[in-house]
């Protein structure tokens, strides 16, 4: 039996890498972390650092043939996801692990009317008689707040705005009420307001369900809102991982302040320039050995703490951090 307190998902040592004409590249590289039960695990970094390429990981819907798990474990109740078969997978997925994405129109099928496409999740997974598939599909609707939701089902994903598309993808995500769910910039496409309700909604039905959640944000704001542990991921890897209180209160990775800097504030100062972090996060084939961050810490590197991977230390309770002496302070 699995303790009730063991994390839902517990990630150990993964490594995901692409086959390319230049050769393998490793985009996610020796990735560790845990989602405790019923709670939210916020993955945050600038575009290109891994966040996704780690949930397709966990989901195992790597592009294929290039995407490949070279390492580690995956392990979500008990089972390793990257040793499970194929069929065990599907079943998986979609049932107790669901992933909801930027775009939904990536997820929902035009040709099909909302209510089909969630009978489909459900009859997927069980048999169900159709009395009961509507019912539930409704009873989803209304859990997401969707207005006329009977109306709603009968209309095809184009009738629909963006933030309604978006509520009838989280809906079909949590139709199987998945223990885990995987929310890949969920309200990135989204206008502020409609992001906000869609933030608050996750969150009340995470409480509602119980469910555990990664939510993959490039938005330390969005973070604040939802996450109670967060991971901060650059360069395939992740530098510093701590409660979210912890994470703002005593950032101790030169990134992760970075990112904080780069956030508004309400008390700044009209007009105050935010400061970005200087440069780009690097393409995967320009990964280095050793600290990542260097180049654009601005501050000096040896050749050693260039050439060598810093050790990932717990330096206060619950607080690791890519422990490189000149990004760490
Ligand atoms: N199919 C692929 N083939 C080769 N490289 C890839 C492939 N998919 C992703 N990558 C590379 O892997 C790295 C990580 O990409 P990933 O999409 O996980 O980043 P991300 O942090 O999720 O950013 P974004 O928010 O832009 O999705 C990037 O350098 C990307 O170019």
């Amino acid at each position: 039996m699995m303790s009730s307190t063991a994390p839902i998902l517990q990630v150990h040592d993964l490594v995901t890498a692409f086959d390319t004409d230049a050769g393998r590249m490793t985009a996610v590289d020796g990735v560790s972390f845990d989602v405790p039960r019923g709670k939210t695990l916020g993955i945050v970094g600038e575009s290109g650092c891994g966040k996704s390429v780690t949930a397709f990981s966990i989901t195992r819907l790597l592009p294929q043939p290039h995407g490949k798990i070279l390492g580690g474990r995956i392990e979500f109740e008990g089972k390793d996801l990257v040793t499970l078969p194929h069929e065990d997978m599907r079943n998986l997925r979609g049932n107790d692990i669901s992933m909801i994405f930027q775009e939904p129109m990536t997820a929902l099928n035009p040709v099909q009317t909302v209510g089909k496409q969630l009978a489909e999740a459900i009859l997927l997974h069980e048999d169900a008689n159709l009395d009961t598939v509507r019912a539930r599909c409704l009873e989803m609707m209304k859990k997401v707040r969707i207005p006329a939701a009977e109306q709603r089902l009968n209309e095809y994903p184009h009738q629909l705005s963006g933030g309604m598309r978006q509520r009838v993808m989280i809906a079909m995500a949590l139709i199987n009420t998945p223990k885990l769910l995987i929310a890949d910039e969920p309200t990135t496409a989204l206008d502020v307001t409609v992001q906000a309700q869609i933030l608050d909604l996750i969150k009340d039905l995470q409480s509602d369900l119980g469910m555990s959640v990664i939510l993959i944000t490039h938005d330390l704001g969005v973070i604040a809102e939802v996450c109670d542990e967060v991971a901060v991921m650059y360069a395939g890897r992740i530098v510093e991982r701590a409660s979210v209180y912890d994470l703002f209160a005593n950032p101790r990775h030169a990134y992760t302040r970075g990112l904080l800097d780069s956030i508004p504030k309400l008390d700044s100062t009209p007009k105050t320039k935010l400061k970005a972090i200087p440069g780009n996060v690097p393409s995967i084939a320009d990964f280095k050995p050793g600290c990542r961050f260097a180049e654009r810490s601005g501050r000096e590197h040896t050749l050693q703490e260039l050439g060598t991977r810093p050790a990932f230390v717990e330096i206060a309770p619950n607080h690791l951090v890519e422990n490189c002496p000149v990004c760490v302070s």
